[in-house]
């Protein structure tokens, strides 16, 4: 494993770096021809550290591997033979960027993600259609086999009343005709099972939006015989007066608010149900303010804000009745005060060309999913986007940032499994410059904060982006799993510490009550929450708005 502190310059004079080969594809404009070796060779003369070597082995890695996720724990020799290698990913250790076509090309242009799209799309529709008939030959092959199984043990019966019988004459014939009857009877009882499985598999779902072709209100397998000509003879009408079902109306796009309603309900159903039930027709006293702050603290708020709750409230109602509503309301004002000062935008400063946002956390917090919906808010505005896939440690990692760059329209620089996340941020950095990029967004593997080596090697990748531009990185955002707790508070601490982070995202609140912990985070640590991410579509990131954020976990109507 190398030294943490060798960073690409460092390499450079090293004799055991070996430079990868680096191979650059991309989309067919001219300005666009894959550079030949030479010209990546051209890097290193301009004054560029060579690329980096990925790390022997990568021992560190599965020595310090992940404890809470499968994938790391497996390490990067086990998803390398998981992953299907696509055919974008190049065989050798290089660094493979693609791009969506230059912006001088329209961008309505069709690039190969859209092909991909279309092709995977094909794929899912061919496969469902395949679905009925391969469950029908599923029942078949049931019906078949049982058949099978009737028949081996009516020989079998046979055999054995056979030389049970001897010569038993008259008997055989006996014996037969039930044997005949019994298996025809099996026969019979078995063709019914299949016929009621066949009555009772599921009606084939619809893929909604994505599928041209099929039909909105799906194919159900009355409307599939409806549409199919039916020639009559002369003389002869259709009258199927059978309702047809009506296609399901297409569900309306919920608001920003309306969505963060939906994501928060648990941490909002969970707060105000133990509120209204510890403040039914009470006097406020020492006691219900002191179950207020234990509460307030298990809902993950902190310690801080819960106080600074009881103490307002305790100054507002002391001795007097207090309801649910009384509590909530004042819940959400404080809460909309701890969480004002952090609820910021994320400042782009685009003179930079490109702005680059390294992207740090936890194994599943969301970086990846974040990073992707990030690009699509950008590049719907018009930005030219680059990400970089510096989670070199899972293959899935590499092929999900390529989907979102395809889905985004967002050129990806990748490189090979396992290797080195700084030198690709590297690399990355002087090809989104030289593509003159607004923003490059750069995906790291996933780690836990009390892992030193791996924090190191976060810090390693800070350290080499410095070296083309000292401001860079220049956001570092740090995503935070909702569903955490309480540990957040401790990644935000030391990531902060390591990587400089700059400000949150956090993720995942939606199905989870936990959401409280953004207030403790923001009280604590007062670093700039930017969004916040409710779900795993592509819009559902917004911006992080403090006030709406505190009615809707205090349940105020808004
Ligand atoms: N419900 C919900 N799921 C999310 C959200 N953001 C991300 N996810 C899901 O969380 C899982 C992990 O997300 P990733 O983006 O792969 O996380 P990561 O941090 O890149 O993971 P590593 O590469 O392993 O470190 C995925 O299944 C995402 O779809 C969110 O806001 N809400």
């Amino acid at each position: 494993m190398e030294k943490p502190e060798a960073a690409a310059d460092d390499l450079a004079g090293s004799p055991e770096t070996t430079a990868p080969e680096t191979e650059v594809t991309r989309e067919d404009t001219a300005e666009n021809t894959p550079p030949a070796a030479d010209e990546n060779a051209g890097f290193a003369d301009e004054g560029a550290p060579p690329p980096i070597s990925p790390p022997v082995g990568m021992p560190g890695r599965t020595e310090g591997g992940e404890e809470t996720s499968p994938d790391r724990a497996a390490g990067p020799e086990d998803d390398t033979a998981k992953a299907v290698t696509p055919p974008s990913v190049p065989d050798q250790g290089e660094t493979e960027v693609t791009t969506e076509g230059d912006r001088s090309a329209p961008r309505e242009e069709p690039a190969d993600g859209d092909g991909l799209f279309a092709s995977s799309e094909t794929e899912s529709e061919d496969a469902e259609r395949q679905e009925p008939e391969a469950t029908a030959d599923r029942v078949g092959g049931e019906a078949v086999a049982m058949d099978d199984e009737a028949a081996t043990e009516a020989t079998a019966a046979d055999n054995r009343s056979a030389s049970r019988e001897g010569s038993a004459g008259g008997n055989d014939l006996a014996a037969s005709t039930e044997t005949e009857d019994a298996k025809r009877e099996e026969a019979e009882a078995n063709a019914e099972i299949a016929a009621e499985e066949w009555s009772v598999l599921p009606p084939i779902s619809p893929l909604v939006g994505e599928m041209p072709g099929r039909a909105e209100g799906g194919e159900t397998r009355d409307n599939l015989a409806d549409t199919s000509p039916h020639s009559l003879p002369k003389g002869f009408a259709t009258a199927d007066k059978r309702p047809k079902e009506a296609a399901p109306a297409p569900q309306p796009k919920l608001s920003w608010y309306q969505r963060l309603r939906r994501g928060l309900a648990r941490t909002s159903s969970q707060l105000t149900g133990q509120i209204a039930s510890l403040f039914t027709k009470r006097k406020l006293d020492e006691a219900t303010l002191q179950d207020l702050e234990d509460l307030l603290i298990q809902a993950d708020l902190g310690v801080e804000t819960a106080m600074r709750i009881t103490d307002t409230l305790a100054s507002e109602r002391y001795g007097k009745d207090v309801s649910g509503e009384d509590v909530s309301r004042i819940m959400a004002g404080e809460i909309t005060k701890v969480l004002a000062p952090v609820a910021k935008p994320l400042e782009l400063d685009l003179s930079h060309k490109p702005h680059v946002i390294l992207v740090v956390g936890v194994n599943g917090t969301g970086k990846t999913t974040t990073i992707g919906k990030l690009a699509a808010k950008l590049s719907g505005a018009g930005l030219k986007v680059m990400l970089a896939a510096g989670d070199t440690f899972r293959a899935a990692a590499i092929e999900q940032l390529k989907i979102w760059a395809e889905r985004t329209k967002s050129d990806i620089v990748s490189s090979k499994l396992g290797a080195d996340a700084a030198g690709l941020a590297y690399e990355a950095f002087q090809l989104a410059r030289e593509k003159k990029s607004d923003v490059l967004i750069i995906d790291t593997a996933g780690r836990l904060q009390n892992k030193a080596e791996l924090m190191a090697e976060l810090e390693k990748i800070v350290r080499v982006l410095g070296k083309l531009d000292p401001d860079a990185p220049h956001t570092v955002l740090q995503t935070l799993d909702a569903t955490t707790g309480q540990n957040a508070l401790q990644q935000v601490e030391i990531f902060r510490n390591v990587a400089g982070v700059s400000g949150l995202i956090m993720t995942k609140l939606d199905g989870t009550a936990r959401g409280g912990i953004l207030v403790a985070i923001s009280a604590k640590h007062k670093l700039p929450v930017y969004f916040i991410g409710v779900g795993e579509g592509i819009d559902d990131l917004e911006p992080f708005e403090a006030k709406d954020f505190a009615d809707v976990i205090a349940g105020v109507a808004a």
